[in-house]
């Protein structure tokens, strides 16, 4: 979850009084490795994990470390050792400090920045991104891929989990991290671009573009840049793009799915009522020939003029919070270009049919602004008491529901969690859950019940995939998968995760756990939960808590 990222398994910065625990079989991370002292972990994905370290003989020397076993399967800092040093000194590019292996870790120092779009994305907690943010992104996206481009090397895991902004004086500038799955479209040997080929090759990323994903070809400059298209286009979409909706695929059949869901979304679908540039740029993308050098240029300056058009600077600078426009705008489709391209006359009418223009006091009236500023206080007011009750006094406002009413909150409640940015937020949610099962004498892992807890799976096994769930079949639920097994497995494993939970580090663990108490409660008879699967959520919350 993005705000372990400031958990510590080390120092006193830590709320955990626990010591680090082992995984089975693996030796932990020693707390010093080379010259440095492990003190924060920043993050951590499937072939390792950052740290942020001191220089043990010059402590204002912070840097982020980046630790894979030497013998992992996917060894990618390998990788990123070796493309570094053709990207640095560009903008927007980590310096690397030092490369190397320290007994069985493979150890990159690279320079400390700050928090992923992803991470600043979810805990605004909005539906979607303001127009003025993401066209700066969209600009400095664009041109950090151009350097990368220039430089030889395509990203090819564009997400934005991989775009982190810089510190301090830096903070308005995106980063590009994550080199692992980066390579070198200009073959050394022969400097020209490498061939393409019908190869069958892995899915790479939620923005993967179609000729990758879809199609099976090898990955260009024009892949990068349908990627960027894809995400810029899911920071507007309410909810995002649909096929990222449920996280990463976990059967073939699943993927099979998503992979005709995206095949079939022409960009005038997925960019319905959005400015056109972004549909032009998609469409642009996706016309470029395998070795074609992308127009990075006219793109960079299209965002630009839309965002100027739309009351923004026009500036590339990404600045967080985003202030509000210059002009107001009743809503976003206003291109630089003629905006009504896309719109026909009927949407217009509808618009327009929409628009309450008799019951409202006239514009420039002050005491319209005044009546407004009123009715939003007590909007904010009102609102804040309802999330006080529901979080505060649970108890008291889920009392005399009826079992129906149960699964209307479980659904909320998937809901919310789906949305939720941070570990605090989730810790919360689960002691809703916990207080939702025990409304009744019917004590059962409902369907709702266990969608929540595929949410949360998710959420703690990697946020940075999954926006919100749409209808979870029952296929796809991993209780599921077990319905076969004996009955009497479940007691001793429920007892044993009320444990565990206790010892979990991260909230990767803390998902395997999930998982695991999904499948038992699910093998059982009636899927009913016991005493100790209450005590075993409880203590997923206080876990979460203390992970914060
Ligand atoms: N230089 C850095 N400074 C600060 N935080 C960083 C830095 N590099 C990475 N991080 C944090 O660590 C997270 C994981 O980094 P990165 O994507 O490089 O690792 P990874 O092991 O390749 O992850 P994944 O397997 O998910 O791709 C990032 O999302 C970011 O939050």
């Amino acid at each position: 979850m993005s705000d372990s990222e400031y958990s510590s398994p080390y120092t006193s910065e830590s709320e955990s009084d626990d010591e680090p625990t082992p995984p089975p079989a693996q030796a932990p991370i020693p707390r010093f490795l080379g010259n440095w002292e492990l003190v924060q972990v920043l993050g951590s994905g499937y072939s390792g994990s950052i740290y942020r370290a001191v220089n043990v003989h010059q402590r204002s020397s912070v840097v982020a470390l980046k630790v894979q076993r030497v013998d992992h399967e996917c060894p990618t800092n390998r990788y990123e050792r070796y493309l570094y040093p053709f990207l640095q000194g560009g903008k927007g590019m980590p310096r690397l400090y030092a490369g190397f292996v320290h007994d069985q870790w493979d150890c990159l120092a690279i320079e400390l920045l700050g928090p992923s779009l992803d991470s600043l994305y979810r805990k605004s907690g909005n539906d979607t991104m303001d127009l003025g943010s993401v066209c700066s992104i969209a600009m400095q996206l664009i041109s950090r891929l151009q350097t990368m481009h220039t430089r030889g090397v395509l990203h090819r895991d564009i997400q934005l989990g991989n775009c982190v902004i810089g510190l301090g004086p830096n903070s308005k500038i995106i980063y590009m991290i994550d080199f692992g799955f980066s390579k070198r479209y200009i073959d050394p040997h022969t400097n020209r671009h490498i061939p393409d080929s019908r190869e069958k090759r892995d899915f790479i990323g939620n923005y993967c573009s179609v000729n990758v994903h879809c199609k099976g070809r090898v990955p260009s400059r024009r892949d990068d840049l349908e990627a960027a298209a894809l995400m810029l286009i899911h920071l507007l979409t309410p909810r995002g793009l649909s096929w990222t909706r449920n996280g990463v695929p976990k059967t073939s059949q699943a993927h099979d799915l998503l992979i005709t869901e995206k095949l079939l979304a022409r960009p005038e679908d997925l960019c319905h009522g959005l400015p056109v540039e972004f549909e032009d740029f998609l469409r642009s993308c996706r016309r470029l020939k395998f070795a074609e050098l992308p127009d990075y240029d006219h793109w960079i300056q299209a965002f630009s003029d839309l965002a100027v058009a739309n009351g923004y600077s026009g500036n590339e600078a990404f600045v967080w919070p985003p202030p509000a426009p210059s002009v107001s705008h009743l809503s976003f489709p206003q291109s630089a270009k003629s905006h009504s391209r896309r719109h026909t006359m009927e949407d217009i009418l509808a618009g327009l049919t929409r628009l309450k223009f008799d019951a409202e006091p006239v514009l420039g009236d002050r005491t319209n602004v005044e009546a407004a500023a009123k009715k939003a206080k007590e909007y904010l007011h009102k609102s804040a008491e309802r999330n006080a009750k529901v979080s505060k006094s649970g108890d008291s406002v889920l009392a005399g529901r009826t079992s129906k009413s149960k699964g209307m909150l479980l659904a909320d409640l998937s809901t919310r969690a789906s949305r939720a940015g941070d570990n605090g937020s989730l810790a919360t949610l689960v002691k809703e859950f916990n207080q939702i099962l025990q409304m009744n004498s019917s004590r059962t892992l409902t369907k709702e019940a266990s969608r929540f807890l595929d949410v949360l799976y998710k959420q703690l096994y990697d946020p940075s995939v999954f926006i919100q769930p749409v209808k979870v079949t029952r296929t796809r639920s991993f209780g599921d998968e077990a319905l076969d097994a004996p009955a009497n497995a479940k007691l001793g494993v429920v007892a044993r995760l009320k444990f565990d939970v206790r010892k979990a580090q991260d909230n990767k663990a803390l998902a395997a756990l999930v998982e695991e108490f999904a499948k038992v409660t699910n093998r059982c008879a009636g899927r009913s939960i016991t005493k100790d699967g209450f005590a075993f959520l409880d203590g997923i919350a206080q876990r979460l808590l203390a992970m914060q």
